[in-house]
């Protein structure tokens, strides 16, 4: 099972990834090879599904990735690897003459130079950040390679998820063995559904469960990778890492098959045995464990910004340093996503800033490492204020655009991208100035609530104390009030509740669903549950406007949760 990171559009490095990590599959001995969901192509396509020039190009490499495949003498191993299949004539919707689906969410096994057998998924989820009802044509057949005596049946992905369909098949065509391929994006805990649902269909399947995941960041996701394989008793045989590439070599011995003959909508394509030796010496597989809850988040964010900037091919990053806890921790995801020497700190003080805006920042800066400048705003601000005319509210975000200004006039000189600073919390209620500090391209912690950016950072801290190392995060960030200092004396405080009751309403209003009603019956107090759903609501304008971040939550703002902006609340 080769847990791999393509690049989406790449058909042709993933190709080659693909052929090397056959290569290193073979010389241990592989019978078969499984790569995930649209390993070719990469994942999520979007609307690329519907462009036939794109459709055909991957076409193209699936076949030519087989003669390839056997050019380099690997050409007996099976091997499964997910792309898009078509174009196909457009299913036409009723009578809308729209873009309809024309492609197949696929898997091909190759084998012997050539495309031996596909397969096409056959439940397209909809829901979340998933649109593949828009852009798929649904299969309806199962496949069951036969190799070696052992009848193989293929999934994708959210095949595995639902009762009934092919999943269903899987126990009257009586498999051996169950390869699902898949693009299952992280989020926070969702090891605790995947790792049971792959444990529940290999006993109601009576099947071995090779459960193979995509690995690396695509936007606003990130694949975890966290592969699998599950005996037919629930047992883990086997689990790659999270977080990293990974090839999971594992020893089976399933059910040899039974059937002859296969009912009319499970199609069985016979393999030829390859020259594998069957007498090979065991192989003792690899079971990691998975780390801590904050590990895991933190190596999410990080895995996501790193893919970010080198796969839109980025030399650096930019953020300002405000001494603040947001930056604070961006700074650090940031050095540890691509190294101190690529990222650059920006302070940027103003007539309100602290002492200990510049101090904790000047900290920061040395304890990472990273590129560090002051640029004053005070003398950019007052000729706009005179000239416009601008008090109170105008003039305290006429601070925060400076900033912004000058961060992207520093991004378009030299390069670097500009990172979004932002919290889950203060972007779910607009508390941000919309073009000044929500100025940028990626977002770290746009999906971490402002209680568990502090975790974050306590736990970024003992980890490197617990290795030996300085604590990136300078502990007067962690532990002082936060302040946006656009005014004298300003504290997040004057205008939301403490961190711990927003988030709080936060998670039962956004992640919940819940109605202020149902809020206030967990025990918060009715006007300040009011004026924070409020807030959100209003907020609804920046957010479809903001930059986009690492999805780590069951609701991320972007995909996972569409509203419209116009609109008058009536609950
Ligand atoms: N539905 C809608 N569609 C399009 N535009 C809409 C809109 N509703 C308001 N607007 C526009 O929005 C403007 C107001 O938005 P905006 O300019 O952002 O300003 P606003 O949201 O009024 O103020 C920013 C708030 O964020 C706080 N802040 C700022 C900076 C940093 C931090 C921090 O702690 O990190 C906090 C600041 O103290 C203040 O409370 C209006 O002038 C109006 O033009
Ligand atoms: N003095 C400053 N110098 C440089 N950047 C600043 C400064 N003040 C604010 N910023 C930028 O604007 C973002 C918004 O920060 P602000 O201090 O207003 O609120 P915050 O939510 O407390 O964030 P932080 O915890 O990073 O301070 C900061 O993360 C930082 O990138
Ligand atoms: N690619 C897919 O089909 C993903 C859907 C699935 N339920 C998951 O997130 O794991």
């Amino acid at each position: 099972m080769a847990q791999t990171n393509p690049v989406l559009g790449d058909l042709e490095g993933n190709s080659r990834e693909i052929i090397r990590l056959t290569r290193e599959a073979a010389e241990a001995g592989s019978d078969l090879v499984a790569f995930g969901e649209m390993a070719i192509s990469g994942y999520p396509i979007e609307d690329l599904a519907m462009r036939p020039s794109f459709l055909a190009a991957a076409h193209e490499r699936v076949d030519r990735l087989a003669v390839e495949l056997a050019e380099a003498g690997l050409g007996d191993v099976p091997v499964i690897v997910g792309h898009p299949d078509g174009p196909f004539e457009p299913r036409l919707l009723g009578t809308s003459n729209a873009p309809t689906a024309i492609a197949q969410n696929a898997a091909s096994v190759l084998q012997g130079g050539r495309v031996v057998a596909r397969y096409a998924k056959h439940h397209l989820p909809n829901y979340s950040v998933f649109d593949e009802y828009r852009i798929f044509i649904p299969g309806d057949e199962l496949l069951v390679i036969r190799l070696k005596g052992i009848d193989v049946a293929l999934l994708i992905c959210e095949d595995l998820w639902r009762d009934g369909g092919p999943v269903s098949r899987v126990l009257t065509a009586d498999a051996g063995l169950l390869v699902v391929i898949n693009g299952s994006p992280y989020e926070r805990d969702k090891d605790e559904v995947r790792l049971p649902l792959v444990t529940r269909r290999a006993t109601e399947t009576d099947t071995i469960v090779a459960y193979v995941n995509l690995v690396g960041g695509q936007d606003d996701l990130v694949f975890d990778g966290d592969s699998v394989v599950v005996d037919r008793d629930g047992g883990i045989l086997a689990r790659a890492p999270q977080f990293r590439e990974h090839l999971l070599v594992v020893d089976l011995e399933p059910e040899a098959a039974t059937h002859a003959q296969l009912p009319d909508d499970v199609r069985r394509i016979e393999l030829s045995p390859g020259a594998v030796d069957s007498e090979k010496p065991p192989i003792a597989a690899d079971v990691a464990e998975l780390p801590d809850d904050r590990q895991q988040i933190w190596d999410a964010i990080v895995l996501a910004l790193r893919d970010y900037v080198e796969k839109n091919r980025f030399p650096s990053v930019i953020l300002g340093l405000s001494g603040g806890i947001d930056s604070a921790v961006c700074a650090a995801l940031a050095a540890d996503a691509i190294g101190a020497e690529r990222v650059f700190g920006v302070s940027m003080p103003s007539r309100w800033s602290s002492d200990h805006s510049r101090s904790d920042a000047d900290d920061l800066a040395e304890r990472i490492g990273l590129h560090y400048r002051t640029e004053a705003i005070a003398d950019l601000v007052v000729p706009f204020e005179n000239q416009l005319g601008l008090t109170d509210i105008a003039a305290e975000n006429l601070q925060a655009r400076t900033r912004g200004v000058i961060l992207m006039g520093l991004s378009n000189q030299e390069g670097h991208l500009v990172l979004t600073t932002g919290n889950k919390s203060e972007l779910a209620v607009g508390y941000s100035t919309i073009y000044g500090d929500s100025v940028g391209g990626f977002a770290p912690l746009k999906d971490v609530p402002k209680m568990l950016v502090w975790e974050l950072a306590r736990w970024r801290n003992s980890h490197a104390e617990a290795l030996g190392l300085t604590p990136p995060i300078p502990e007067n960030s962690i532990s002082k009030p936060p302040s946006a200092e656009l005014r004298p004396g300003q504290t997040d405080q004057d205008s939301l509740p403490d961190y711990e009751e927003l988030d709080a309403i936060l998670e039962a209003y956004i992640n919940g669903g819940l109605s202020i009603a149902d809020i206030v019956e967990l025990g918060f107090d009715t006007a300040t549950v009011q004026r924070i759903t409020t807030l959100v609501d209003r907020a609804e304008w920046k957010r479809r406007q903001s930059a986009i971040g690492p999805k780590i939550s069951r609701t991320a703002f972007g995909r996972d949760r569409r509203l419209p902006i116009t609109y008058r609340p009536s609950l």
